[in-house]
């Protein structure tokens, strides 16, 4: 990709973040070849982090510089532990090293948010626009709700053995098959197999939409550059408009460019707030005890974050070669991996070691809680707010020991694990993003709150509870399952919500979905950022379009949320 920019002017859009939500949005309105468009992005270029492309080499990524590294404030019911909360800090973003499933929720999820133009309908149509879908034989998928004309190639994954006797566990604990269920966006309880973000063994991710020349000759897109804030402008009418943005290179050089139609924020769920913050854009009281002059007062920036949370639990398996240990974690296992993934893209860092996945409800399981009895249920909805349509909780399984960075207990040879992971939706617990410092370098503060509502810890705690029990007693894992993994861990034996509480206190990780920091809304509704045209309450030419814009998270991974999201911004701006 070009970086050589030096003949700063003035240009048609702004678009602030060059990842998933900006490279999509400014590739859509450079169809128009009268307009020009500037996207600007704090980190490289995508090709100079190779590892970016490579499916499982995602720790390769995280951690790195390529990463913006942000540690949570402790998190009081997770022990206190602060976490590491990854974001892709490059051209592509977090599409660029995300674990590339595509699990686009239900329909009921969208309906929930309430804003014209936001349906489930409208938002599964544009998460189909954004997809060429690539089957393969073995694949039951639901075509019709593929797209097979966008910028962005997905395909099935080959499921590893462990995978299918995993499918097989969760159908004899009363999950159904559905194949392509996490497509369909119809179904909360249930099991089948998730599409990814990786085509013929390389990631695809939001810099495909720029095409094969990887060029787009009215966009110019400037990476090394920190936003640091949007320059507003009152008019002799009274209205503020965002008339250009200041930015700032890694070596501290100071720019200003100038937008002649419009700015749009796509710096993600921490990033946009943090820039609307230094541009006095946000809570005046906060502001001004940051010293920073309040232009406008918004009290949601920053506000309604929120994420979901994930356990992985891993359990040791006495069959040899189910899982895919043996092919990474064994000796030479690694060397052998790389070289024939550089020969032929194929092996095992061409997949993304996720296997099968299933959604469920826990309507049954919660009625004896005393906490779930005594909240109250409005219009039909159970006490989380969720409808029947809605699933409560996610289950998957990986494929070997954890591929995440920080775990240490890599099976020996001769030892096999997979882990049954769970993740909880509809979190009600809110956080927020502030800043510390007016340094655009500097990253945002991010308290996101995890499990202080009640209901999130005991939601989570059951799904838990069920993971284990869909393991240890499903018919395709329970006679193969020697114990946790490590034996120190002593999952195996647990049996009430509260051994998965401590445990999760303990252990649970970001699932990396943060969003809701500056929420779409209604007119009516005060804590509203955006409203339905993703333009910015109280400015005039300035919108936001990425993760931070949901009003609640879908149940789902956010990913194709945050493609539709862009594609429904290029239509808004186009005026369709
Ligand atoms: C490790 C990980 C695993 C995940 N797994 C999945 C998954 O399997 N499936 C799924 O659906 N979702 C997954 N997600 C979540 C999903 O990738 C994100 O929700 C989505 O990519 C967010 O898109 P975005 O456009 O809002 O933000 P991003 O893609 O993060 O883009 C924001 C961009 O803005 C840039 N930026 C920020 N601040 C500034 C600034 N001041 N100046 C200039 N540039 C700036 C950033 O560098 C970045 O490129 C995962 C995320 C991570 C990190």
């Amino acid at each position: 990709m070009d970086n050589t920019n030096n003949a700063i002017k003035t240009y048609d859009y702004i678009i602030c973040g060059g990842g998933t939500a900006g490279c999509a949005l400014a590739s859509r309105l450079a169809e128009d070849p009268k307009l020009s468009i500037l996207l600007i992005e704090a980190g490289p270029p995508n090709d100079k982090v190779p590892a970016s492309a490579i499916p499982a080499a995602v720790s390769q990524v995280l951690g790195t510089d390529a990463d913006w590294n942000i540690q949570s404030e402790p998190c009081k019911e997770l022990n206190n532990r602060k976490l590491h909360l990854g974001r892709g800090k490059f051209l592509g973003g977090s599409s660029g090293c995300n674990g590339t499933l595509c699990i686009r929720g239900v329909k009921q999820d969208y309906d929930d948010w309430g804003v014209e133009g936001w349906s489930g309908e409208d938002m599964f149509q544009y998460m189909k626009k954004t997809e060429t879908f690539q089957n393969k034989p073995w694949f039951d998928a639901d075509m019709k709700s593929h797209g097979t004309n966008g910028p962005l190639t997905t395909a099935p994954h080959d499921p590893a053995p462990i995978s299918s006797l995993v499918l097989n566990s969760f159908q004899s604990k009363g999950l159904p098959f559905r194949p392509d269920m996490f497509t369909t966006g119809e179904t909360a309880n249930g099991c089948g197999h998730v599409v990814r973000t990786i085509y013929k063994g390389v990631r695809t991710t939001s810099v495909d939409y720029f095409g094969k020349e990887k060029q787009h000759p009215n966009i110019e897109i400037l990476t090394g550059h920190y936003v640091d804030r949007i320059l507003l402008e009152t008019g002799s009418d009274g209205i503020v408009r965002a008339s250009g943005v200041k930015i700032q290179d890694a070596g501290g050089e100071v720019k200003t460019i100038q937008a002649r139609i419009e700015i749009i924020m796509t710096a993600g769920a921490y990033g946009s707030p943090a820039i609307l913050l230094r541009s006095g854009i946000g809570p005046q009281e906060e502001l001004s005890q940051l010293g920073i002059e309040s232009k406008v007062n918004l009290p949601g920036v920053g506000k309604n974050l929120m994420d979901h949370l994930v356990m992985l639990s891993f359990y040791e398996v006495s069959k040899p070669d189910v899982t895919n240990d043996h092919l990474i974690w064994h000796t030479g296992a690694r060397e052998k991996t790389a070289q024939e993934y550089k020969a032929s893209r194929t092996g095992f860092f061409s997949q993304f070691p996720f296997g099968v996945f299933a959604f469920a409800r826990l309507d049954e399981r919660l009625k004896d809680s005393e906490i779930w009895q005594k909240t109250n249920q409005t219009n039909g909805r159970d006490p989380m707010g969720t409808t029947e349509n809605q699933p409560h909780v996610e289950f998957w399984n990986t494929e070997c020991y954890s591929p995440k960075y920080m775990f240490k207990d890599f099976p020996p040879d001769g030892h096999y694990a997979f882990a049954m992971a769970t993740t909880f939706y509809s979190p009600r617990s809110l956080g927020e993003v502030t800043i510390t410092s007016t340094n655009p370098t500097a990253n945002p503060r991010v308290q996101h709150n995890y499990l202080s509502d009640p209901l999130d810890m005991l939601i989570f705690s059951e799904g838990c509870r069920l993971a284990n029990e869909i393991a240890l007693e499903g018919v395709g894992t329970k006679d193969i399952i020697v114990g946790s993994w490590p034996a120190a861990h002593g999952h195996d034996k647990y049996t009430t919500r509260e051994d998965w509480q401590q445990a999760i206190r303990q252990r649970a990780d970001t699932c990396y979905h943060p969003g809701g920091s500056c929420k779409m809304g209604k007119g009516s509704d005060e804590s509203a950022v955006v409203d339905e045209q993703l333009r910015v309450r109280g400015i005039a030419n300035l919108r936001i379009a990425d993760a931070s814009i949901f009003p609640t998270l879908p149940s789902g991974h956010p990913q194709m949320a945050v493609f539709a999201v862009a594609e429904k911004a290029a239509d808004l701006i186009k005026g369709k």
